[in-house]
């Protein structure tokens, strides 16, 4: 089996793009990556796209093979990988099979998601579908009210606090504010997170991941095609990558507390990539709400359970710290355009890697972790990348 590199990153920024549609999110974010990777567009196998709700939004369904036309490459074997918030990183992960596999040398990953000026309905409908339906529709609960349960539990188990917990929304604005591709590149303070507007008891706004548009890209290629490449730029292995599920509703689940997901592809991507949680210099969580940034921390094992706030407490979430996390301002504040956040939470790592992440740099960064949640936890993607020269 050939090991697999990422050859090329592109993005754009995130934000509510009322000028742009998910074509050119797309189309921009690909040719950056192409760009990036000092291939041609024909140089390309395959192509895996990461969307959840382009057909419920824009009535447009069929994006592996849209953007295959878009780029003038038609030809290509061309997928659309749907795992709802977890869409990108499962493009990702299926997009590593494939180089991995030893069937394609060099396939293009492209996540995309645009939730502002929808065509055809609300993103509020759209992100509950990632729930079962049959089940919660008429509740009427929202993404929003289903998170604030899991908040609850935590913090009722643990005897944790909501100014403890809030603060990953403070710490992500941090470094969202040093990222020019972030949708709110600015610092908050735990006084604004507290008292900005209810969600659903107990999540406040400030504490909730935004709605937005982006797309981020990557060239992923194999060892035959990397000495084709050979520049001597710093290199990026997608070491290890896995894919797992959890119960899939917050209604069936004894508890709420931990995502038996991210338990299960953490370790298999962690063996995989021959390292430990302690070997990880920065990692990405998928905190589309405070709580769940913390509890993500302990599923993968860098905290204990009931103790992931203590961490970002003490400050070892912090660039210098114990475990420096969401480093580019993670999807509170670099933003969660849905299907495409897998893919920009790679990006931020491999630029971490790289040594180009300016002003928000953890030295020496070797080892970087991603990890994306879909549903309540129903998938969880885990990719790990290391620095190879
Ligand atoms: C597994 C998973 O990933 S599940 C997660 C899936 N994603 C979600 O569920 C999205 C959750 N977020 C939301 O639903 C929405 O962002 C909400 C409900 C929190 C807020 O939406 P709205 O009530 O429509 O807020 P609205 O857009 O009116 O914004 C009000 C103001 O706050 C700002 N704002 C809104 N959300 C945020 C945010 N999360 N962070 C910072 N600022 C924000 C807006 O820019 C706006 O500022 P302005 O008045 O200066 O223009």
């Amino acid at each position: 089996m050939s090991k697999v590199y990422v050859a090329g990153i592109g993005a754009t920024k995130i934000d509510e793009h009322w000028e742009k549609g998910i074509r050119d999110l797309m189309v921009e974010a690909a040719l950056n990556a192409i760009k990036d990777a000092g291939i041609e567009k024909k140089e390309i196998e395959a192509i895996f796209v990461g969307n959840m709700s382009s057909g419920y939004l824009q009535g447009q369904e069929h994006l592996g093979s849209l953007l295959a036309t878009w780029l003038g490459i038609p030809g290509v074997a061309a997928n659309k990988v749907e795992a709802a918030c977890a869409s990108g990183g499962a493009a990702v992960h299926n997009a590593f099979l494939a180089v991995k596999s030893g069937v394609y040398d060099c396939v293009l990953v492209v996540g995309v998601e645009k939730l502002t000026d929808a065509i055809t309905s609300d993103a509020t409908d759209a992100l509950i579908m990632a729930e079962d339906q049959e089940y919660v529709a008429f509740t009427g609960a929202s993404f929003v009210a289903l998170n604030a349960f899991v908040y609850k539990a935590y913090m009722k188990k643990y005897q944790a606090k909501q100014e403890d917990i809030a603060l990953f929304a403070v710490h992500d604005h941090k470094y969202a504010a040093n990222n020019p591709l972030a949708q709110y590149p600015k610092p908050i303070t735990l006084e604004e997170v507290l008292k900005s507007p209810m969600v659903a008891d107990p999540v406040r706004l400030l504490e909730s991941a935004p709605l937005g548009d982006g797309s981020a890209a990557l060239v992923l290629c194999s060892e035959k095609k990397l000495k084709e490449l050979q520049n001597g730029d710093v290199l990026v292995e997608l070491a290890g990558s896995s894919l797992s599920t959890e119960i899939f509703s917050v209604h069936d689940r004894t508890d709420l507390t931990s995502i038996g997901a991210t338990v299960k592809a953490s370790r298999k991507a962690f063996q995989m990539a021959g390292v430990e949680p302690k070997n990880v210099n920065v990692v990405e969580v998928h905190d589309a709400f405070t709580v769940l940034g913390v509890i993500h921390l302990e599923d993968l094992g860098f905290a204990e359970r009931g103790s992931g706030w203590k961490l970002l407490k003490e400050g070892q979430l912090e660039k210098d710290g114990k475990i420096p996390t969401n480093t580019m301002g993670g999807l509170k504040a670099r933003g969660h355009p849905v299907g495409a956040t897998g893919v920009y939470q790679v990006y931020d790592v491999v630029t971490q890697l790289r040594g180009e992440a300016g002003k928000n740099q953890v030295d020496g960064a070797e080892v970087g972790l991603t990890q994306n949640v879909g549903g309540v936890g129903g998938t969880v993607a885990v990719n790990i990348l290391k620095r190879v020269r």
